[in-house]
C-alpha cells in the first residue's frame, strides 16, 4: 500500500507528464518543467520503428540523473506486444521510480508483472504503476489494486477507454464517470493513489482547467498530462488553495479549543474526528508540496 498524505513518505502527484521517448527535445525540455513525475512513453505516442530507440532514451535519461527532484517512470508496451519483454527487462535494468503497464485487466496479470520484474533485478524502490483503461479492467479494479504492494499507483487510461466504450469526449466526462468512480473507489480501499487521465485538447485551457477541478473533486490525487502548457493549472488544481489551508487550521484550533467534546464548530460548520483528519490531511499535503519547493 501507497503512503497516505499525512505519513513521512508522502509524495505528492499533482502532474503527471507523458512525454513521446524518441522525442529528444521533449526529454531535455522535461527538465526544466514544475511537474511531479514523468511517464517517459515507450507506447502510444511512440512508432513502431522507433520503439527500440525510444528505450535506450528512456533508460538513459533515467540513469542520468539530470531530472532532479522529479519521480521518473517508463511505460513500456502492453503485455503480448511484440516490445513488452524487451521493455520491461530493460526498465528493470535502469531503475525508474515506477514501470508504468498499460491495459492492465486482471490481478493474476498484476502477480505476473511483479514476478517478471523481480526475475529482471528490478531495485526495491522501482514500483508497479498500473493503467485502467479497458472495459474488463473497470470490473477489476479492486482485485487489481490489491494484487500487490509493489503496485502502489493506478493510472486512468480515458482516451482507451472512450474508444472502446464508444463513447465520445464531451465536456463534464458523463460516459466515463462511471469507470472513473469504481477505480476511485478501488484506489481507496486498498490505500493506492490514483491519477486522472489526459486532457487531449492542449489549446484549451479553460477546459482543462475545469477537468482538473472536476478531477480533485471526485478525489484524484492528480492528472496525467500531455504538454507543458498543462503543468501550472494542474498544480495549482491538485494543491490546496490557500483557503483550505486557512480553513483546515481553523478546524484544528477550533477541535483543539473544544477540548475533547465530540463535536464543535467552526465557522458555523459542524465539526466531528472525520473532519479533523481530513483538515490533517489537507495541511499534510500542503506542507509536503512547500517541502518540494525548498528542494
Ligand atoms: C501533443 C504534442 C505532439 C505537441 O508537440 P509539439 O508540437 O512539439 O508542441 P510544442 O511545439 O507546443 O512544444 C513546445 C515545447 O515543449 C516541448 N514538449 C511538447 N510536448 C512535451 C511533452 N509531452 N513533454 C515534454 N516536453 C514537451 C517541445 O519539445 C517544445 O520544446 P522546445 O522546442 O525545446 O521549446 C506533444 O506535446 C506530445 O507528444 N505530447 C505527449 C503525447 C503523449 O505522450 N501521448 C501518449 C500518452 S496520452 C494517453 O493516451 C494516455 C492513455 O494511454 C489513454 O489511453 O488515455
Ligand atoms: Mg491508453
Amino acid at each position: 500500500m501507497t503512503a497516505q498524505a499525512g505519513s513521512a513518505a508522502y509524495r505528492p502527484r499533482r502532474s503527471v507528464l507523458y512525454m513521446p521517448s524518441s522525442n529528444e527535445r521533449a526529454l531535455a525540455k522535461a527538465k526544466t518543467l514544475a511537474v511531479d513525475a514523468l511517464i517517459l512513453d515507450l507506447e502510444d505516442a511512440v512508432a513502431p520503428d522507433a520503439k527500440v530507440q525510444a528505450r535506450e532514451n528512456a533508460c538513459a535519461a533515467v540513469r542520468s540523473g539530470e531530472y532532479g527532484r522529479r519521480e521518473l517512470t517508463i511505460r513500456v508496451n502492453a503485455i503480448g506486444t511484440q516490445w513488452h519483454d524487451d521493455d520491461l527487462r530493460a526498465a528493470c535494468a535502469a531503475g525508474p521510480d515506477g514501470i508504468v503497464v498499460p491495459k492492465v485487466g486482471s490481478a493474476d496479470e498484476v502477480r505476473s508483472l511483479v514476478a517478471a520484474m523481480e526475475a529482471a533485478g528490478a531495485p526495491e524502490h522501482t514500483m508497479l504503476w498500473a493503467m485502467l483503461e479497458t472495459p474488463r479492467a473497470m470490473f477489476h479494479c479492486e482485485e487489481i489494486a490489491a494484487a500487490s504492494d509493489r503496485l502502489t499507483v493506478l493510472v486512468m487510461g480515458t482516451n482507451d477507454l472512450a474508444k472502446e466504450l464508444h463513447a465520445e469526449h464531451v465536456p463534464g466526462r458523463a460516459p466515463l464517470l462511471t469507470g472513473l468512480s469504481l477505480c476511485l473507489l478501488a484506489a481507496r480501499a486498498t490505500g493506492t493513489v490514483i491519477l486522472d487521465g489526459v486532457y487531449n485538447d492542449v489549446q484549451d485551457g479553460e477546459g482543462f482547467a475545469a477537468e482538473c477541478v472536476q478531477g480533485r473533486q471526485l478525489g484524484f490525487d492528480g492528472k496525467t498530462l500531455i504538454h507543458p502548457s498543462q503543468v501550472d493549472a494542474c498544480n495549482e488544481a491538485f494543491a490546496p488553495s490557500a483557503a483550505a489551508v486557512e480553513d483546515a487550521c481553523g478546524v484544528l484550533a477550533a477541535w483543539k479549543a473544544g477540548a475533547g467534546a465530540g463535536v464543535v464548530t467552526h465557522n458555523g460548520r459542524l465539526v466531528e474526528s472525520l473532519h479533523v483528519e481530513t483538515a490533517e490531511r489537507v495541511l499534510a499535503i500542503d506542507q509536503a508540496i512547500a517541502a518540494l519547493a525548498e528542494d
